[in-house]
């Protein structure tokens, strides 16, 4: 039995730059792994099925559902004639902005890599992995990454600086396709990335805290203003910076001292049912 946790990504930012003939957005983004994990377990099965265990409400069993899309696509480049069985514990909230499905699905990548044998590289896997979404790429390697492209074209970066993360879902999920969708690029922020990667490359916290951002937030913000008001509840509750994470709705604050993100905690756990204090993992 092979057993990968999946983790969590947050943007540091998210630049949206044109849309593109294929349909999907040019994009220059800083994404960061956070230790909210999902954990999954493969083992291999004679049959040669896939067969997704996985008890939540909201999360497909079948062939939706990204570990599932991620196994038959292994199966099929390398030729595998055995099964796998993947039992998936979800603790990431679901359509939030965190790429809960994605990372399951990195994370299939790199278990059936080994359970199978195939032992390919993660850049080899990274490419594989764009096929079925954009996020796969970043979150084969998790870490901190410059992603451009679709988001599959990755530079590797430095990790942040310490910090913890309170993170809060307010109890909507959005869905990507419906925010790039509304985006309107006549009438977007542009999001520079420079000062994100310079404060990732001196280990400066004051200057991560002033570069985030992201030019999907307003238009989130207008579908849902639920998102606008946790933002403003989050900066209220004395974090040192706060942002959306990719098309939302989830919303994350930095500090320093655990002491700081049990007081955002416990401003943040009247307004929404799915409040996490983590770090930064990156
Ligand atoms: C918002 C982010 O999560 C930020 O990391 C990503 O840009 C979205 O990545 P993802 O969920 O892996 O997205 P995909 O599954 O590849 O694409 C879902 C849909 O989002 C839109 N999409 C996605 C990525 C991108 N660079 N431009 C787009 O316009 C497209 O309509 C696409 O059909
Ligand atoms: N393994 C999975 N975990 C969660 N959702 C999944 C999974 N596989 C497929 N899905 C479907 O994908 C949809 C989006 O879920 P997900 O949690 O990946 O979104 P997200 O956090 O917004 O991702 P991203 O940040 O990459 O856009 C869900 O509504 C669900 O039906």
């Amino acid at each position: 039995m092979i057993y990968e946790t999946a983790p969590a990504k947050i943007n540091l930012t998210l630049d949206t730059l044109f849309k593109r003939e294929d349909g999907y957005h040019e994009v220059e983004m800083i994404m960061t792994t956070v230790d909210l994990n999902d954990r999954l377990t493969f083992e291999s099965r004679k049959d040669g099925k896939i067969v997704i265990n996985v008890e939540h409400n909201f999360v497909p069993s079948d062939q939706r559902n990204l570990a599932y899309k991620a196994a038959k696509l292994m199966k099929d480049k390398y030729q595998i004639k055995e099964g796998v069985t993947i039992s998936l514990e979800k603790s990431i909230p679901i359509a939030a902005g965190l790429a809960g499905g994605s990372s399951d699905a990195a994370a299939t990548f790199r278990g059936l890599n080994q359970l199978w044998e195939i032992n390919d590289t993660l850049e080899n896997l990274s490419s594989l992995a764009a096929e079925i979404g954009s996020d796969i790429s970043f979150c084969i390697y998790g870490k901190t990454a410059l992603c451009k492209g679709r988001g599959e074209v990755l530079t590797h970066l430095p990790k942040p600086p310490s910090a913890w993360v309170v993170i809060a879902k307010p109890d909507i999920g959005v869905s990507t396709p419906e925010i790039y969708g509304a985006l309107n690029l006549n009438n977007r922020h542009h999001i520079p990335t420079e000062d994100c990667q310079r404060a990732l490359n001196d280990g400066d916290y004051e200057l991560l805290c002033k570069s985030l951002g992201n030019s999907l937030e307003d238009v989130t913000m207008g579908l849902y203003p639920e998102v606008a008001k946790l933002k403003n509840t989050m900066k209220n509750s004395g974090v040192d910076a706060t942002l959306m994470s990719g098309s939302g709705p989830t919303v994350y604050g930095l500090v320093q001292k655990e002491r700081q993100a049990k007081q955002v905690y416990n401003a943040l756990m009247g307004c929404c049912n799915e409040v996490f204090v983590v770090r930064l993992l990156g």
